[in-house]
């Protein structure tokens, strides 16, 4: 683990939830999809398997909702995925009994660099381009089988805009949304999704041996005890630097990640309109 990543031991703010609270997410989530579902009089649901915990968990909660029979996982390996995190997204599907398809992205992705050579050597450009052809591929099936895109972001996500403008959040709903990370490994561990699963460091796996802490520089344990009192909370930035003993430019690199992602939390804007 790199030493960039800042890490404290026995944070004091404790987001655990309890067993009747974690029920009732699990109620509350499982209603959600299901009215969801409903309300668009779509015949079920569509969903990215990545291996990772989001989409993990959302799957599960959607096959409690819907039954299998309703869930169409999609497995997008490109070339920088690692092979464990794609066989870990299968074994969920199969676990789950749903029908999924495995569809290699990385000839759509050389259609986008033979397009545009110059993106080639862009990162972070060419890695959000992995991201949003499997949300163009998710709206096919969705389009073609009259199911609805289910988004795996969750609220930690959400407030430092860690995702893809029109990629990953190219959806139609968001079913652990308002779970913070640390939450959404609680209520998969309740459901029961398997422990490696769980425990696994969560990545975009946008590139070769991307990982979400190193990218952002700070343990989601940490991100979430600064948004829950922080960005979310009505402490000031010194309160909770003090409370959680770090740095206050901790605190301040979760604000700039809050602020400079405000447009991805909007629809796009225009200007007022004109009265002439
Ligand atoms: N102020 C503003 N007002 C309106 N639009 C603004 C803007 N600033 C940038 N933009 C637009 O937004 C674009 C940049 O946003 P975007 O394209 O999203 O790209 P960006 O935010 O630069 O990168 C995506 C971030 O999300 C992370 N990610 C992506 C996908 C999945 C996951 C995961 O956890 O699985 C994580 C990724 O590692 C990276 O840190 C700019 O090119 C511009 O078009
Ligand atoms: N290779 C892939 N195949 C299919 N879907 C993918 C793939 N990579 C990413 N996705 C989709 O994009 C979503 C966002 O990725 P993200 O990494 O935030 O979540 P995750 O992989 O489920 O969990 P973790 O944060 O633990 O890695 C995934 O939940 C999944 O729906
Ligand atoms: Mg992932």
């Amino acid at each position: 683990m790199s030493d960039a990543v800042a890490r404290p031991k026995d944070l004091p703010v404790d987001l655990t939830l309890s067993e009747s609270e974690l029920e009732a997410h699990r109620e509350h989530i499982t209603a959600f999809v299901r009215s969801v579902v409903d309300d668009a009089g779509a015949d079920g649901a569509v969903i990215g398997l990545s291996g990772g915990i989001d989409s993990t968990l959302t799957a599960h909660l959607a096959v409690e909702a819907l039954g299998a029979e309703a869930v169409h996982g999609l497995v997008m390996p490109s070339d920088v995925n690692t092979e464990g995190n794609m066989s870990d997204a299968e074994r969920v599907a199969e676990m789950l009994g749903i029908d999924y398809d495995v569809v290699d992205i990385e000839p759509i992705v050389d259609a986008f660099v033979d397009a545009y050579p110059a993106g080639e050597d862009h990162r972070m450009a060419l890695g959000n381009v992995r991201v949003r052809t499997r949300g163009v591929l998710n709206y096919f099936v969705a389009n073609a089988e009259s199911r609805i895109v289910l988004g795996t972001g969750n609220r930690s996500e959400t407030l430092t805009g860690y995702y893809t403008k029109y990629g990953d959040q190219a959806v139609d709903c968001n079913p652990i949304g308002n779970l913070y990370k640390r939450q959404v490994r609680q209520l998969a561990d309740h459901v029961g999704v398997p422990e490696d699963l769980v425990e696994k460091p969560p990545s975009a796996e946008m590139w070769v041996g991307q990982t979400d802490e190193e990218e952002m520089g700070l343990s989601y344990d940490l991100l979430d005890a600064v948004l829950v009192l922080h960005v979310d909370g009505p402490l000031s930035t010194a309160a909770t630097a003090s409370t959680l003993d770090v740095d206050e430019s901790v605190i301040d690199r979760v604000d700039e990640l809050y602020a400079t992602s405000e447009h991805k939390r909007h629809m796009p804007p225009a200007p007022d309109a004109l009265s002439l």
